[in-house]
């Protein structure tokens, strides 16, 4: 749980190749384009593709650089979210990092217990009286679940924007902490970090395991 400078990461070399790549793959089909025969539709196939694992990439790289400095349990948090967004199972999980939340949450049921995928799984299973509400994750430790976070007052876009969102955001408006969520509706994921919503694409689980850990490979 060092400081990690992140510009140096592996994974961020890795997410500028992808660029570099994929802007390639349309610059070199646009050139093709000029011939009569030439069909683009495959090409924005592979393009759509190659976005896809960019994205992935993308979120493994800032959740990884904004989180493992102040917990080591990145990839057990990573595999929990994308097994509960397979299964469509709401989830709110706020990772505190410098700023105590102890005066911005409302406080839940304590848990002391080490994270594991297991437990926040369970946590989350629809039907369980822990279920509803937030869990707070302090170092490596689940701290409590069913906490009330504060609801952000912004006007968010056109779209409505659900109170497990609005939790996110609000907690994230007034502390440093990050906050996950899994939408129950979709099952997509994103997280919230300085009052701002980031939906990320974890598709690709075993990337997660081949992240660089320790300080020097960052
Ligand atoms: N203030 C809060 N703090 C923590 N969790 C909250 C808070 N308000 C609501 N929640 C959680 O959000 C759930 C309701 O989510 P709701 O459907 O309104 O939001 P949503 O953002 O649309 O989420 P989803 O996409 O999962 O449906 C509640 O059951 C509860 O678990």
């Amino acid at each position: 749980m060092d400081n990690k400078n992140c510009d140096f990461s592996p994974m961020k070399q890795q997410l500028i190749q992808g660029l570099q790549d994929l802007i390639a793959h349309l610059q070199s089909n646009l050139s093709k384009l000029g011939g009569e025969e030439y069909c683009l539709l495959n090409c924005l196939e592979d393009a759509k593709n190659q976005l896809a694992d960019i994205e992935a990439m993308a979120a493994s790289f800032y959740l990884n650089c904004y989180l493992s400095s102040f917990t080591d349990t990145y990839e057990d948090l990573s595999t929990s979210i994308q097994h509960l967004s397979k299964k469509r199972h709401g989830a709110l999980i706020v990772v505190e990092r410098s700023h105590s939340l102890d005066s911005v949450i409302q406080k839940g049921t304590p848990m002391e217990a080490v994270v594991t995928p297991k437990l926040l799984e369970a946590i989350f299973y629809p039907g369980n009286p822990l279920h509803d509400g937030a869990v707070l994750i302090r170092g490596n430790v689940v701290v409590s679940a069913s906490n009330v976070l504060p609801l952000t007052k912004r006007k968010i876009g056109k779209e409505k924007v659900g109170t497990r969102h609005r939790a996110a955001l609000g907690v994230t408006e007034l502390s440093d902490a990050l906050a996950l969520v899994v939408s129950e509706e979709t099952g997509k994921i994103s997280f919230a970090l300085e009052g701002n919503l980031y939906p990320i694409n974890m598709s690709d689980p075993a990337s997660f395991e081949t992240q660089p850990k320790t300080v020097d490979t960052l």
